[in-house]
C-alpha cells in the first residue's frame, strides 16, 4: 500500500460548492490528504435549498467503487448522502472488504428540509452500513430518526449515542449538537466505553451550509493520517468551528463554510479583505 495518505468520499454533489462531495474534497485538500470521490447522486442545489436530484444508477456506483478500489486503497472512507437501500447494499459490499477506517455521516435532509435519503431506507442504513462504521456522526434530528427518541437535552443526547452503539453496532457515535439551543455548540462522542464532549462557543451566523459534511470529512482525513478517534474528532471540531466562524457571505440563503478558516486563525490579522475571504 502506498504511504501517500488518501481518503475517499462516497456522497452526493453540490454544484454551488458548499456541501456534499465538494465540501469533502476541499476539506481533504486542506487537511493534506489525497482526496477521491464516488458520486451517488447529482444534486442541483445552492445556498437557498435543493432544486432537483438525479440518482446515479446503482451499477454505475458499483463501477466507480471498482475503479477506485481496484487501483488505490484509501486509508479512510466517509459516506454522506446515500439515497436508497440498493445503493447502501453495494457500498456495504465494498466497505466490508476494506481495512480503511469508515466514517458515516447519516445524511437524511439538506438544511432547507429537502429529503436526501428515502424514508424507507433508514432501516437499511442500520442493517448494512452502521455495523461497519468506525464512527457515525448524526445531528440531533438524524439521531431521533435512528433511535425513535426525542432529544431535547444532553442527557438524551448521551442516551441516544449509547443506543446507536449498543443496539445497532456502530463502534462509536459522535452526536452533534448544532441543532440544540444554548451558547455552546456541544457534541458528544461515545466509543462504547466512555463519553467525551467537544464544545465550542456558538457562533451567531446563518451561514452553516455544509457544516456536517465539513466536520465528518475533517475527521476522516485525520483518521487517514493515523490519528486516534479522539484526536481526529478534536481536530475536526476545531476545523469546523473555524470554518463556521469565517463562513462566507455567498448566495442569498445559508452561505457555505470557509475552508481557509482554520489557517486564518493562526495568521496575524491583515486588516484588509483578501479576495473577499477574510
Ligand atoms: N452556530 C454554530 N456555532 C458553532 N458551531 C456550530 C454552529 N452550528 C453548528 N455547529 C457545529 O457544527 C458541527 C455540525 O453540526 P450540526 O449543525 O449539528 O450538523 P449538521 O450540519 O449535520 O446538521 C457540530 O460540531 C456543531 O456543534
Ligand atoms: C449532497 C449533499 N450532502 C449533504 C448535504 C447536507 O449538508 P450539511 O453539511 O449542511 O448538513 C447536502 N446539502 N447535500
Amino acid at each position: 500500500m502506498s504511504n501517500v495518505k488518501s481518503a475517499l468520499t462516497i456522497a452526493g454533489t453540490d454544484p454551488s460548492g458548499g456541501a456534499g462531495i465538494q465540501a469533502d474534497l476541499k476539506t481533504f485538500q486542506e487537511r493534506e490528504v489525497y482526496g477521491m470521490s464516488v458520486v451517488t447522486s447529482v444534486v442541483a442545489q445552492n445556498t437557498t435549498g435543493v432544486q432537483a436530484v438525479h440518482h446515479i444508477p446503482v451499477p454505475f456506483i458499483e463501477q466507480q467503487l471498482e475503479s477506485v478500489f481496484s487501483d488505490i486503497e484509501p486509508y479512510a472512507v466517509k459516506t454522506g448522502m446515500i439515497a436508497s437501500e440498493e445503493m447502501m447494499r453495494v457500498i456495504a459490499r465494498v466497505l466490508e472488504k476494506t481495512a480503511a477506517a469508515y466514517v458515516m455521516d447519516p445524511v437524511m435532509y439538506a438544511k432547507s428540509g429537502h429529503a436526501l435519503m428515502g424514508e424507507h431506507s433508514r432501516d437499511a442504513l442500520k442493517t448494512y452500513l452502521v455495523p461497519l462504521a468506525a464512527l457515525i456522526t448524526p445531528n440531533v434530528p438524524e439521531a431521533e430518526e435512528l433511535t425513535g427518541m426525542t432529544i431535547e437535552d444532553e442527557t438524551a443526547m448521551k442516551q441516544a449515542a449509547k443506543r446507536i452503539v449498543q443496539e445497532y453496532g456502530a463502534k462509536a457515535v459522535l452526536l452533534k449538537g448544532g441543532h440544540m439551543e444554548g451558547h455552546e455548540a456541544a457534541d458528544w462522542l461515545y466509543d462504547g466505553n466512555s463519553f467525551t464532549s467537544y464544545k465550542a462557543e456558538r457562533i451567531p451566523t446563518k451561514h452553516t451550509h455544509g457544516t456536517g459534511c465539513t466536520y465528518s470529512a475533517a475527521i476522516t482525513a485525520e483518521l487517514a493520517k493515523g490519528r486516534s478517534l479522539q484526536e481526529a474528532v478534536q481536530v475536526g471540531k476545531e476545523y469546523v468551528t473555524a470554518a463556521i466562524k469565517y463562513s462566507l457571505q455567498l448566495g442569498s440563503g445559508n452561505g457555505p463554510t470557509n475552508h481557509w478558516g482554520y489557517r486564518l486563525q493562526s495568521v496575524p490579522a491583515q486588516g484588509e479583505l483578501h479576495n473577499g475571504i477574510y
